[in-house]
């Protein structure tokens, strides 16, 4: 760092995602399958704090640490650098070191790097203070570096359409309460699942119809009755990950057996959400999952919760230039 540089940090806290429902529509042109889904921020978190530094870096703390990239294709490096060329007059690039506290289960299907490139953003926007970025630019940023990105700066309940990117908050109140199954070493990557169901869909002679949020979910979210969403929940990406990973089906089943409302694969999974009819019901399901059901991490969460928002910046201010010894005065 150039001497009289400040070094402010900003810590930013992101929630991870569960999709409340998941529906699939035919593979674009570009590639990407129009989808419509219900997202929902749930309460695990991952810590983001950017801070200058002398080249672009990033490191990873946390139970999940060494399965995340600490190079270039790190995603929070990526949002950090795309929102760099967004400077005005910067001149020479200003790098930053990114720290990512993470406790996101990785390649999860909850959006683990998604929402650090969403905290990235809006931990850089605000230590380089780019007061011209608005709300809707950073949306935009947002969207072109992953389908996921912009629900992660926005968190709630949403209806997520297009590829996912086109974000439209749910309105409803209430919470609900979650009990994630995280299974280790059946990492599902996202576009192997895509491609898994379109392979199934041909398989079966199916055409999917042009997808559209369900109104049962969408009444159900509006008082958050737990049994309703329960019954309203669906995921066409499931099939897809239970193909891949056979296993899963077992994990779903045991939880439906210790009482859950409602359980399916996490976006493309591998983690799968189980939902309870209250914290207490919560708190019997995840213990009777770590004792009698499949090995796995068992994590309980609460959502809706908010997206990415800042909860530190630090002001340091520069080193004072050193001063000239006073002699005696003289004359
Ligand atoms: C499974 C979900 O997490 C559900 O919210 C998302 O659809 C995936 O979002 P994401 O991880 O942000 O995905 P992206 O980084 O945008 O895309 C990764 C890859 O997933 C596939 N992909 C993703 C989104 C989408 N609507 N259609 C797709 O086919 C494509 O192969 C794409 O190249
Ligand atoms: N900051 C990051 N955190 C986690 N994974 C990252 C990060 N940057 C890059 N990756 C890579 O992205 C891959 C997908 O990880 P991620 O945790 O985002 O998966 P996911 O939760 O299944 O994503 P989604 O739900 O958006 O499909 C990982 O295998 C990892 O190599």
């Amino acid at each position: 760092m150039s001497p009289g540089t400040s070094t402010d940090s900003v810590a930013v806290r992101v929630p991870g995602k569960v999709n409340l429902e998941l529906l699939v529509g035919a593979q674009r042109e570009d590639g990407y399958h129009e989808v419509s889904t219900v997202y929902q921020a749930v309460s695990v978190y991952d810590r983001v704090t950017v801070r200058p530094a002398e080249r672009w870096s990033v490191s990873v703390t946390g139970p999940y640490a060494d399965r995340v990239p600490t190079g270039d294709s790190n995603l929070a490096l990526v949002a950090a650098k795309t929102l760099g060329r967004r400077r005005p007059r910067h001149g020479r690039s200003s790098p930053v070191h990114v720290e990512i506290d993470k406790t996101i289960p990785v390649a999860g299907g909850m959006a683990g790097g998604s929402a650090n490139a969403a905290a990235a953003l809006v931990a850089c926007r605000e230590l380089w203070q780019l007061d011209h970025v608005d709300n809707e630019l950073l949306d935009q940023i947002a969207s072109g570096l992953g389908s996921d990105v912009t629900f992660l700066l926005h968190g709630g309940t949403a209806i997520g359409s297009g590829r996912g990117e086109q974000v439209t908050p749910v309105l409803g109140r209430g919470e609900l309460h979650w009990v994630l199954w995280v299974g280790e070493g059946l990492e599902l990557s996202t576009p192997e699942v895509y491609a898994e169901c379109d392979r199934l869909r041909e398989a079966a002679g199916e055409t999917p119809p042009a997808p559209e949020p369900s109104s049962e979910l969408l009444t159900a979210l509006r008082r958050m009755d737990a049994a309703d969403v329960a019954a309203a929940l669906h995921n066409d990406l499931q099939a897809a990950a239970v193909s891949l990973r056979p296993e899963l089906a077992g994990v779903i089943e045991a939880g439906t057996e210790l009482g859950a409302l409602g359980a399916m694969v996490s976006g493309s999974g591998p983690t799968v959400a189980f939902l309870a009819g209250s914290q207490t019901e919560a708190i019997d399901l995840s213990v009777g999952l770590a004792a009698n059901g499949p090995v796995g991490d068992i994590v309980r969460a609460i959502g809706p919760v908010p997206g990415a928002q800042v909860v530190q910046h630090l002001r340091t201010p520069p080193p004072a230039p050193p001063t000239r010894p006073v002699g005696p005065v003289t004359g």
